[in-house]
């Protein structure tokens, strides 16, 4: 199946499928958000950012439900996230600080172990997924002796796997030099032209490839007690 076809079909360009309202959260003695909301819709991309600490990767974690806020909804395609977690769970691709790679295993065979679990109907052929993110040469090799570079684009070829509509990618740019970085751009302004939604947390702009970005800081939400986009 093509990337174009792998979207889900539930995705129409601007409707809200993604949308936090009142969250509050605290993480020891620290309240890192407070009234806190966002949509995010099809065809759309949110970046979150703000400084160290400031609760980017927290958010995403509640955001997809592990774990908790202590106030506030967030709501998938017009209805509680949690109403049906396992649909949600299907719509949602993410990609955290950490690459998820199993460093025995080399790219190639740690995708395929992602392929069960890609989606309804697995998506792009794995030697194209590795040849789109640069790693054919090296799609044989265990992945502990690859480079931090070459391990994030191996993490970030799961996403041309999977079906999801909803990218939830946790500071995507970093190791990655200026054409991998270009090439993040490139595959959010691809699923976004498909009517999937991003959001993405990062400390640096995202590239111009990824098109048009609406920016959350959560800093200045914070401080101003609320926040929105
Ligand atoms: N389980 C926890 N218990 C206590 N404090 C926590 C917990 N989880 C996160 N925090 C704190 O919450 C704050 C926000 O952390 P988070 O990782 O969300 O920040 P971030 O914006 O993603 O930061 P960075 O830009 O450094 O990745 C940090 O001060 C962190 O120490």
């Amino acid at each position: 199946m093509s990337h174009t076809e792998a979207h889900s079909s539930s995705a129409k360009a601007g409707t809200t499928e993604l949308s936090a309202a009142g969250l509050e959260i605290w993480r020891g003695e620290t309240r890192l958000l407070r009234n806190f909301g966002f949509q995010l819709s099809s065809g759309e991309t949110l970046w979150l950012r703000g400084p160290n600490g400031a609760g980017k990767t927290t958010l995403m974690r509640v955001i997809l439900g592990l774990s908790q806020a202590d106030a506030g909804e967030v709501h998938w395609c017009g209805r509680p996230r949690d109403e049906d977690r396992s649909a949600f769970l299907a719509d949602v691709a993410w990609c955290g600080h950490q690459t998820g790679l199993r460093p025995e295993l080399s790219p190639r065979e740690n995708l395929a172990s992602w392929q069960p679990l890609a989606g309804r109907r697995s998506a792009r052929r794995l030697s194209d997924c590795l040849e789109r993110l640069a790693l054919t040469a090296v799609a044989d090799r265990p992945c502990a002796f690859l480079s931090a570079g070459q391990q994030k684009r191996a993490s970030l070829a799961r996403l041309l796997l999977c079906e999801a509509s909803l990218w939830c990618l946790d500071e995507p740019l970093t190791s990655l030099d200026a054409d991998g970085q270009t090439l993040v751009g490139e595959l959010i302004l691809e699923h976004r032209s498909h009517g999937g939604a991003c959001l993405v947390s990062s400390h640096q702009p995202l590239p111009d490839s990824a098109g048009t970005v609406r920016e959350l800081d959560l800093d200045r939400s914070h401080k101003a007690g609320g926040g929105g986009a």
